[in-house]
């Protein structure tokens, strides 16, 4: 609890007089007010959240907390449990959808071992396994509370010694067979919206593993009573230990003001999370694509963030953010590199 009420104690609100000079330069910019967008808003975001108009960035990185699920012997997803190992050989092998789009922006490569129900020997895997997988949340709760909050810690350090190593952006990453399961619960827990609305398919179940799904996330919610008031308690009862992690990196990087780039349903699953523990925490996540599952939109408008790629996707591991990355730069390099109606000699709006 100590290094959560540490992280929690740093969290801050964005920068408004930084904020403001941003968007003056901006309207400045040899472009008519306000033309591109999206990529101004981030650039003053971004001022807000450093505190400085001009920003760039030196070492990106994206951390991918891996656990597995109990519920996925429920039969709630279309691969086996083994495939979460699998996978993390594979980031570390540099073979996954993650290691090519970090790879294509420039991005390091951060998997932590949080809680897969079996051990990876590898000497690229930073384990800190909290447990070995969670329980089955149609049962009964997926960990204790003071599981969930070292796994919370767990983030929180793996973001703050990753920033102490040079980290000035930071992305979220998910590995864990059945983990669109806790995702959606979460969810539901918090909205209270009908669960065919925001349960969809994610690694491509058919109808009868659909029902298998939305009955588990049905039992779960009715065996653990998860209160909306208690996020914490939400985490342990329906959540997962990569969840908890992520929402960890998320309260990390923002105790420290770097900003962090949220990913996909899991990773978002992970932000809301954060945001009920300390609201504050929303000023600093940077949300970069909506995923194909119906509750990612639900959860970015509950915590008010506007995503910037559109493109389908649906896998998680970091990929969305990661390739946020690229529009996260680009704003940056726009308000401080583009000629001012001044400097190139162009005549402003008449009006
Ligand atoms: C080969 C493979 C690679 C993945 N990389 C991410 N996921 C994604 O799919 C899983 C969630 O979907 P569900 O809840 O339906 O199991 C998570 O592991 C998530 O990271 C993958 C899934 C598979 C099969
Ligand atoms: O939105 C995601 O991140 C997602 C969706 C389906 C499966 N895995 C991840």
């Amino acid at each position: 609890m100590e290094i959560l009420e540490r992280a929690l104690k740093s969290i801050g609100e964005l920068d408004n007089t930084a904020m403001q000079r941003a968007r003056e330069r901006l309207d400045n910019l040899t472009k008519p007010k306000g033309s591109l967008g999206a990529l101004e808003d981030l650039a003053v975001k971004l001022a807000g959240i450093s505190g400085k108009v001009f920003n760039d960035f030196r070492k990106k990185t994206v951390i991918i907390m891996a656990g597995d699920h109990g519920v996925a012997d429920e039969g709630v997803s279309a691969y086996p449990k083994e495939v979460t190992p699998q996978m993390v050989v594979n980031f570390l092998s540099g073979g996954a959808a993650i290691n090519v789009l970090a790879r294509h922006e420039g991005a390091e490569i951060i998997c932590v071992d949080i809680g897969v129900a079996s051990d990876v020997d590898h000497p690229g895997l930073l384990v800190r396994k909290v447990k070995k997988g969670t329980d089955n949340i149609a049962k009964g709760p997926a960990m204790s509370r003071e599981e969930a909050i070292k796994a919370i810690e767990v983030g929180v350090v793996t973001a703050w010694e990753s920033i102490d190593k040079g980290s000035d952006l930071i992305a979220t990453g998910d590995m864990g067979i059945g983990n669109t399961t806790p995702s959606s619960a979460i969810l539901a827990a918090f909205s209270g919206k009908p669960l065919e609305e925001i349960v969809g398919r994610g690694t491509g179940i058919d109808d009868l593993r659909l029902q298998k799904k939305l009955n588990a996330i049905r039992k779960a919610l009715e065996v653990n009573k998860p209160d909306p008031e208690d996020p914490i308690g939400v985490l342990a009862k329906v959540g997962g230990l990569e969840i908890a992690g992520i929402a960890g990196v998320i309260l990390g990087a923002a105790s420290r003001r770097v900003p962090v780039i949220i990913d996909g349903l899991i990773s978002t699953a992970g932000a809301l999370i954060a945001s009920k523990i300390d609201p504050r925490s929303i000023n600093f996540m940077i949300a970069s694509h909506v995923s194909e599952e119906p509750g990612h939109k639900v959860m970015l408008e509950l915590l008010g963030l506007k995503p910037m790629i559109f493109m389908r996707m649906r896998l998680g591991e970091g990929t969305g953010a990661v390739l946020a990355m690229n529009l996260v730069e680009a704003a940056a390099k726009i308000i401080k590199e583009m000629a001012t109606f001044e400097e190139a000699g162009v005549s402003k709006e008449e009006i």
